[in-house]
């Protein structure tokens, strides 16, 4: 195995959104393309992106992790087996890096390891979901994910019925389940934030027949104690689906307070970008592993090297891979759900397009969405995707 080359891009994901802590106008995100050839005479190039939230790495790519990727020796990048060994060429990438301060690199990382296992499946003429299954689950990988459509963003001009008719085209996409942003009345006392966003919610669920396990709220980490117990009171009796990132992501104590008066599920986890972060969150948040959701994202956390060792991590505290439904919406972390039985996989049906949303005309029944049978991650097999990485 050796990298015949390494191509990489900065393109926008930018739109008029905002949740509770940021607008989306000036988002990007990078790309890049990674060429392996087996030396017996096949050649695959394995493309890589970050997902939404975080933004373009073009320098610590340059000067950091693709020439340190370049450097790797055949040796290193042929494992036993024969195949493209991603977990040596992750090492190599991390030589001479510091532990702790995971933000600092987790996304660049994440790029290109994205890009790695795309070559590796490809190389191995399998999708990705499938060599996932049969390397680390006996070749048994779940027919279909459960997704869920997240959306609801604040949108200058959009009402309560902007956001019931945004809601609608997402069950007629066959989605069963829906998220939506709250937090976000800017300089409001907390009673009147609460006031208006309690009729948002109450005009959505009317939507889903006052069923709260169809509808997930999403804070971004904008509440403190006093303001996510005063939701967290207001919401209980809706049995939502879960009351996601009400407090700030690192703020494990406060998340175990909130934990011990909000009984319904709790989402966290898209802004940890390692397994030791992750960590922290188990041993310290004090979530259930009975009904809480944790979103780290591969894509923004070192990729998915690294979120074999959070799986781990897990399992040695008790905690099943279906507690995992990743925040990204993208098919990266769609064929890990399937590959390796998670609870399923966040969804953009209307956002963060085109590193957002699955393969080309594949439909979502009840809530539910199948893989197409690709070599790789499935790029190729998202039309408008395909668009932005075939040019690199
Ligand atoms: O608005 C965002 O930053 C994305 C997000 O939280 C999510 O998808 O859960
Ligand atoms: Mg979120």
């Amino acid at each position: 195995m050796r990298i015949a080359s390494i191509r990489q891009g900065v393109v926008p994901i930018s739109s008029a959104i905002a949740n509770a802590y940021i607008d989306f106008s000036k988002m990007t995100a990078s790309v890049v393309a990674v060429t392996i050839e087996d030396g017996a005479g096949k050649r695959a190039t394995g493309y890589g992106f970050n997902s939404n939230g975080r933004y373009a790495q073009p320098g610590l790519l340059m000067e950091r992790f693709v020439p340190r990727l370049e450097a790797c020796t055949e040796a290193e990048l042929t494992a036993a087996d024969g195949s493209l060994n991603v977990a040596a060429a992750w090492a190599a990438m991390m030589r001479n890096e510091k532990p702790g301060g995971h933000g600092d690199r987790s996304v660049a990382v994440g790029v290109l390891d994205m890009a790695l296992w795309d070559a590796a499946a490809k190389l191995e003429g399998k999708p990705l979901w499938r060599l996932l299954a049969d390397r680390f689950r006996g070749g048994e990988a779940d027919d279909s994910a459960w997704i869920y459509a997240a959306g609801g963003y604040y949108h200058p001009g959009k009402g309560i019925e902007g956001l019931v008719e945004e809601m609608k085209r997402y069950l007629g996409l066959g989605y069963t389940t829906v998220k939506m942003k709250i937090g976000g009345a800017p300089g409001t006392a907390i009673k009147d934030a609460l006031r208006e966003d309690m009729a948002r919610i109450e005009a959505v669920l009317k939507l889903l027949g006052n069923d709260g396990s169809r509808l997930a709220v999403d804070v971004n980490g904008r509440f403190g104690l006093h303001a996510a117990l005063a939701y967290g009171a207001a919401l209980e009796p809706f049995k939502l689906r879960w009351y996601e990132e009400p407090l700030d992501p690192l703020d494990y104590a406060t998340h175990a307070t909130l934990a011990e008066h909000y009984a319904p599920p709790l989402a966290t986890g898209e802004n940890l970008f390692s397994m030791q972060d992750a960590r922290n969150l188990i041993r310290h948040g004090g979530l259930r592993p009975d009904r809480d959701i944790l979103q780290f994202d591969p894509a923004l956390s070192y990729g998915l090297v690294e979120y074999l060792r959070t799986l781990e991590m897990m399992q040695l505290h008790g905690w099943s891979p279906r507690r995992c439904v990743p925040h990204g919406g993208h098919q990266f972390a769609l064929n890990i759900a399937v590959g390796l039985g998670l609870g399923g996989n966040e969804s953009y049906p209307e956002v963060f397009a085109p590193f957002g949303g699955f393969a080309t005309d594949t439909p979502v029944v009840d809530g539910r969405i199948r893989m197409p049978e690709i070599p790789g991650v499935g790029f190729e097999a998202k039309n408008d995707l395909w668009t932005v990485l075939k040019d690199l």
